[in-house]
């Protein structure tokens, strides 16, 4: 579960979020979408403990990430809290981020050893589950360097699966791919939308593919939840004509 409540956050005098409040339900796909520069990766960057909130509350699965308690007062999180609480948090991002130097199975393996004190074996147990799933079961002991871009953004993803999030954060993960890259990624992600109860938040310009996996997408713009419904709702019957106007850019890019 995420709930963002009465989040604001500036940089300088430029407010970027205003009053947000939306909540992701435990075990929900969403998707969100909206112009450039309307604050979707700062939202991300929220939940990945990158920024701090100048007002508001967010919650992850029942634990306050922007605050905690103590004394039964909330108070703003100190960074041991946040180590915790961020493990829970699982994140892929446009650019892969593997360790160049290390194989791919270290490289799915690396966080749980360390993070979580999962012994090794297990760790390169589940390892090689989550490399079976993402089509990758061949290629464990292979440098980063040596895989596709789409390749390399499937080990992302176990890398992230294997330390058994309760919520999973995508940032336009296949922004960075060329298009004959994308649809294995995609493919990889329906699949994880469909067979496990992660709550994810999938920040997007793949209309096709938020349109496909989504339970709800929110539309986001000038820092403000402009409309969230259902797909079938968002894509094909608007409320608002801002987001009539946005689809129909985005479609006329593509
Ligand atoms: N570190 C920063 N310092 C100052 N302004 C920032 C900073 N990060 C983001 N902004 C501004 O905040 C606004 C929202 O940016 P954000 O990256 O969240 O938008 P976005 O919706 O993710 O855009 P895009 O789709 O292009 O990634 C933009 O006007 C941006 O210029």
């Amino acid at each position: 579960m995420i709930r963002f409540s009465q989040v604001v956050k500036s940089y300088g005098d430029h407010v970027v979020l205003r009053d947000l409040d939306f909540t992701v339900a435990p075990g929900e796909f969403v998707s969100l979408i909206g112009p450039s520069g309307s604050g979707k990766t700062t939202i991300l960057r929220l939940l990945m403990t990158l920024e701090k909130v100048d007002g508001g509350t967010i919650e992850v699965c029942g634990d306050y990430l922007s605050h905690q308690k103590r004394g039964g007062k909330l108070v703003p999180a100190d960074e041991k809290y946040l180590r915790e609480v961020r493990k829970r948090i699982g994140m892929v991002f446009q650019q892969f981020n593997l360790f160049p130097n290390m194989n791919v199975l270290r490289n799915i393996t690396e966080a749980p050893v360390h993070s979580l004190g999962v012994p090794r074996d297990e760790a390169e147990a589940r390892a090689v589950e989550l490399l079976e799933m993402v089509g990758l079961a061949d290629k464990k002991d292979a440098h980063p360097t040596r895989l596709s871009g789409g390749q390399q953004q499937r080990v992302a993803i176990a890398r992230a699966l294997a330390m058994r999030p309760d919520v999973l954060l995508l940032d336009e993960v296949t922004s960075a791919l060329d298009p004959e890259l994308v649809a294995d990624v995609l493919r990889v992600l329906h699949e994880i939308a469909a067979s496990t109860d992660i709550t994810i938040l999938c920040v997007t310009h793949e209309m096709q593919f938020a349109r496909d996996v989504s339970d709800r997408v929110m539309m986001f713009d000038e820092g403000q939840v402009l409309e969230d419904a259902a797909p079938d709702k968002l894509f094909n019957d608007p409320d608002h004509d801002r987001t009539r106007r946005f689809l129909k850019a985005v479609i006329d890019r593509a």
